[in-house]
């Protein structure tokens, strides 16, 4: 098997008497969808936020690609190809649905309007634009404003715009929140082919998405990881049964 391309070793942190993560180890291999769940307040956000550099952990390591990226900050580690998604939105909803796309491209977010026109000129950005929205299909929608999309196309275009910085990991922060069934219905077929793009960290509430996208799944409780292994196998823990999914799970 290959190294993994994400390993976070014995991470801890601490917020006062309250410990939020609790000697974590997990690992995201090429092509997986690694799902991490757990109920509120389980400490998702806070080890999301020190895998991706927001936040430093008390103790514990974060390798990604090889190299030891714990001291590295946010922006480091997104131009090694630490992709987060879902943080904020990064679209401008005035501009069309390929427009947003080529500024992605450009690694330009937020990259004043008057850029845009020789922008749109750069045949090779606006390729790799189109291609991006292809791939979440969304590209019958190029010269759509972003504001006139539904909440289902936003996410699927900024889906697209992380695709145009070519990440090696997406780190993916409840994606199907608030999209209703048909939205996350039309989602996860385009999330399931994104993992032969690059792997992905999944955290996300909908245990139906969660179980039929991911390869793996780790369940937080308290900081903790108490399980991780394949859907079948977490369906089957005794302790995440107890801790999360309830009886009927
Ligand atoms: N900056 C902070 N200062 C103090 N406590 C914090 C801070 N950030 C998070 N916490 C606490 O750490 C615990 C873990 O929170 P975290 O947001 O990581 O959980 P979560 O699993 O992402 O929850 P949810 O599913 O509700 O988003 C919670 O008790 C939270 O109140």
């Amino acid at each position: 098997m290959s190294d993994p391309l994400l390993s976070v070793h014995g991470l801890s942190k601490r917020f006062g008497a309250l410990q939020a993560s609790n000697d974590i180890t997990l690992d995201v291999r090429s092509g997986e969808i690694h799902a991490l769940i757990g109920p509120n307040g389980a400490g998702k956000s806070t080890l999301i936020q020190q895998i991706c550099g927001a936040l430093r952990p008390d103790t514990g390591e974060v390798w990604f690609d090889g190299q030891n990226v714990t001291p590295l900050s946010v922006a480091e580690r997104a131009r090694m190809g630490l992709g987060r998604t879902f943080q904020i939105s990064s679209l401008a909803m005035e501009d069309t649905v390929l427009q947003n796309a080529v500024l992605g491209a450009l690694g330009g977010h937020g990259a004043p309007f008057r850029f845009f026109r020789p922008v749109l000129k750069d045949a090779a950005l606006v390729a790799r634009a189109e291609e991006a929205l292809a791939r979440v299909d969304m590209l019958k929608f190029a010269d759509k404003r972003t504001a006139d999309l539904s909440h289902g196309q936003r996410r699927q275009l900024e889906i697209a715009v992380a695709l145009t910085l070519q990440p090696k990991l997406f780190v993916m922060d409840e994606p199907m929140a608030g999209l209703g069934a048909s939205g996350t219905k039309d989602l996860t077929p385009i999330l399931s082919a994104l993992r032969h793009d690059a792997p992905i960290l999944l955290v996300e509430h909908d245990m139906d998405a969660v179980f039929a996208l991911a390869d793996r799944i780790s369940v937080l409780v308290y900081g903790k990881v108490i399980a991780t292994g394949t859907v079948d196998e977490i369906r089957a823990d005794a302790a995440v049964r107890e801790a999360y999914l309830g009886e009927d799970a």
